[in-house]
């Protein structure tokens, strides 16, 4: 106490204000640092009594969903017999507000629950959100007081149960996780190749969560559509057999290509819900996708399962916008599988390395799992390479059109059922409505029929109190048909209807009244986004044109400059070599040099016309002339043309010579008209 009295004194004397600053930055960092000191020791005191399990999102199936089911599973059955409440609230709060704190901070949650046994079980779940360099990832920790394991043990068995239970309702989603070398990383691309396990990570599945399941019902195709594809998808996963003993690759591909908004996604997702699989996601134009990634990926995949391919042509046709030429078709193989050279490759550094080559040797290499049924999307179909649709990759091709009149009459019926439907609590919601098992309805029957007859399972979602009016069965069919015949055939996305369907969703006969202007109102739209982006391309293409016209002119200008700036060079070698050339003739007519000397100087007497034609200083104006017209930046081609007059103009002077005044010892520029004399002593005798 007195030390820190002692400490402390000072500061409120007339001391050093620098020393206070001091000793209270010294005073403050103790303080601190004890605290932390302090409050590490507790945690690690209180950590020594807890046994704990760590769980990370990224580890299927202990992710943190689960565990949510978990804990809930410890309040209802498990560990309890007796519920308890406080927990459950607890849980319920922390699903909805699922926050984690800023900056990767925790948040820790303890709760007493009463055990089977006498004493008490202290559970404290903690959650934690790590940050790293492709993303982020929940952890979640749940540490007991207990003696030995057992509890955690059931714990997670509770939680399996619980969740196996829940899944039957849901289709899980697993993406593919790519390496990508985060900027911040202090990994680089050439560390990566020298260190190739730093990789081990990427190329991974990562759990992506699960979706409630969407009944086939609410998918409206052209009749038979869905039942052809769901009967040959059943059939390929009860025939191993069949395949094995053909010794064909067990393995089946679909191809749905089509307009944008036609439902392709939507019907994987029913299908994968119908047939119990998992969806694994591939984007083939995601950062980092390389031909040993995808390899590592397929050959990955489970068994049973449906791997999905999304958008294609998207891998091979990214430069399409900023490449002209481009036809949309994708590299060749032989071209593409230099990777490096590749133009994807110059253009997107974004460590994508993906070929064709790679893409087809994953899909059906040896490496590439079985049992799976590969389905792929695509909008352009012409741009996929013969090679990647061929059958033995897609075996089944579907196209997707625009709505016709029979899917906007399936739609509507989707959207509101009929009043027996309806007062059954089993009314169709949009798109996520609810969720379970349905058998498909055969042949032309509607969907909507078929969604009524359809064994829902009960949902878990809570629903969404919107008062739709229950209309009759006959109601509902006439609205529907008067609906059906107001959309055009062919012209509108199955989304587009969707979308004014869900603006409407309360009101089922306004919604046709006012279908034919929204038609109209939707022309006119499209109409004039047509427009603008066609204005949009004229403009690119104007200014792309008018920036590749300006870079070859300002090429063009300067190779003529190089060009000129060399002949220059040349010239004034020519002159230099003449010089020497007349040094070496000269030597031993000093006199007749000294002539020529006295005949270029002003004060001499005229020369003959013939013999000497320009002075030393009008053949060195000459030589400047050609000097200035061949530097700077602006040179043109009239330059160019004046300095090859001005030299054509030089030539009838003749040689231009180097002669030393004797005198003085300087030398001098002297031109000679290139007369024919018959030799040099003549020459020389000027
Ligand atoms: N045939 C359809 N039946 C029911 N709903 C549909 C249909 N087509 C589209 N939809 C609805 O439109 C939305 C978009 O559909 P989806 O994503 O399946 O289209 P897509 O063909 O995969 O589009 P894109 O090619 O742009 O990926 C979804 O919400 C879906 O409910």
């Amino acid at each position: 106490m007195q030390a820190i009295k002692n400490l402390l004194s000072p500061l409120s004397g007339n001391s050093n204000p620098i020393q206070d600053t001091l000793k209270l930055v010294v005073i403050g960092g103790t303080v601190e640092t004890a605290r932390r000191a302090s409050v590490s020791a507790w945690n690690g005191f209180i950590d020594s009594f807890f046994l704990t399990a760590h769980f990370s999102q990224e580890d299927y199936p202990y992710d943190c969903r689960e565990f949510d089911i978990t804990t809930r599973s410890v309040n209802r059955h498990g560990l309890t017999q007796k519920t308890s409440g406080d927990l459950e609230e607890e849980n319920e709060d922390d699903e909805e507000s699922a926050e984690f704190s800023q900056g990767g901070g925790r948040k820790r949650k303890v709760a007493i629950v009463p055990s089977m046994g006498k004493s008490a079980i202290i559970l404290r779940i903690t959650r934690t959100k790590r940050f790293q360099d492709y993303g982020s990832c929940a952890e979640l920790k749940i540490s007991v007081v207990a003696r030995n394991n057992d509890i955690l043990k059931r714990l997670v068995l509770e939680a399996k149960r619980e969740y196996e239970k829940d899944a039957e309702h849901r289709v899980h989603i697993f993406m593919a996780d790519t390496y990508v070398i985060h900027p911040s990383s202090p990994w680089s691309n050439a560390d990566m190749l020298l260190f190739p396990y730093l990789l081990s990570t990427y190329g991974c599945w990562r759990w992506n969560g699960a979706r409630q399941k969407r009944p086939m019902s609410s998918i409206v195709l052209e009749p038979g559509v869905k039942d052809m594809i769901l009967a040959d998808c059943k059939d390929f996963l009860a025939s191993e057999d069949w395949y094995a003993e053909r010794g064909i690759p067990f393995r089946r591909g679909y191809l749905l290509h089509g307009v944008p908004g036609s439902g392709k996604t939507s019907l994987i997702h029913s299908l994968a819900g119908e047939l119990g699989l998992d969806i694994y996601v591939v984007s083939l134009s995601s950062k980092g996708m390389s031909d040993n990634t995808l390899t590592t990926l397929m050959g990955n995949v489970p068994s049973r399962c449906i791997l999905l391919l999304e958008d294609l042509d998207a891998a091979f046709t990214r430069g399409i916008s900023r490449d002209e030429t481009s036809t949309g078709t994708p590299l060749s193989s032989s071209s593409s599988s230099s990777s490096s050279s590749s133009p994807k490759n110059k253009d997107d550094n974004d460590g994508s390395t993906l070929s064709l080559s790679g893409l087809l040797n994953s899909l059906d290499g040896v490496a590439a799992a079985e049992g799976r049924l590969l389905f792929a999307t695509t909008n352009h179909i012409e741009r996929l390479d013969p090679a990647l649709s061929r059958p033995g990759r897609m075996d089944v091709w579907v196209n997707f059109k625009h709505a016709t009149k029979w899917q906007a009459e399936g739609i509507f019926k989707c959207f509101f059922p009929a009043r027996t439907n309806a007062a059954a609590g089993t009314s169709a919601s949009q798109s996520g409505g609810p969720t379970g098992s349905s058998t498909s309805a055969a042949g032309a029957k509607h969907p909507a029929d078929a969604m009524s007859s359809a064994n829902l399972a009960e949902s878990k979602r809570k629903r969404a109190a919107h008062a739709i009016p229950a209309l009759s069965e006959e109601e509902i069919s006439d609205l529907a048909k008067r609906f059906g015949d107001a959309i055009p055939e062919n012209e509108l996305s199955v989304a587009a209807l969707q979308g004014y369907l869900l603006k409407n969703k309360t009101r089922p006969r306004e919604c046709v009244d006012e279908v034919a202007a929204w038609v109209v109102s939707e022309r006119e739209t499209r109409e004039k986004m047509k427009k603008e982006k066609e204005e949009r391309e004229a403009k690119e293409k104007k200014e792309a044109e008018e920036k590749a016209k300006k870079e070859k002119e300002e090429k063009a200008t300067k190779e003529k400059a190089e060009k000129k700036e060399a002949r220059v060079k040349a010239k004034r070698n020519a002159l230099r070599e003449a010089s020497k050339a007349s040094a070496a003739a000269s030597p031993t007519e000093s006199g007749s040099s000294t002539a020529i000397e006295g005949n270029s100087s002003d004060s001499a007497p005229e020369t003959p016309a013939d013999s000497l034609t320009l002075s030393s200083s009008e053949a060195g104006t000459s030589a400047s002339e050609s000097e200035n017209a061949s530097g700077g930046d602006a040179d043109t081609e009239e330059s160019v043309t004046s300095e090859e007059e001005s030299d054509k103009a030089a030539k009838p002077a003749g040689l231009v010579v180097s002669v030393v005044d004797a005198a003085t010892g300087k030398e001098k520029w002297v031109a000679v008209r290139a007369q024919p004399l018959s030799d040099r002593a003549s020459a020389v005798a000027l």
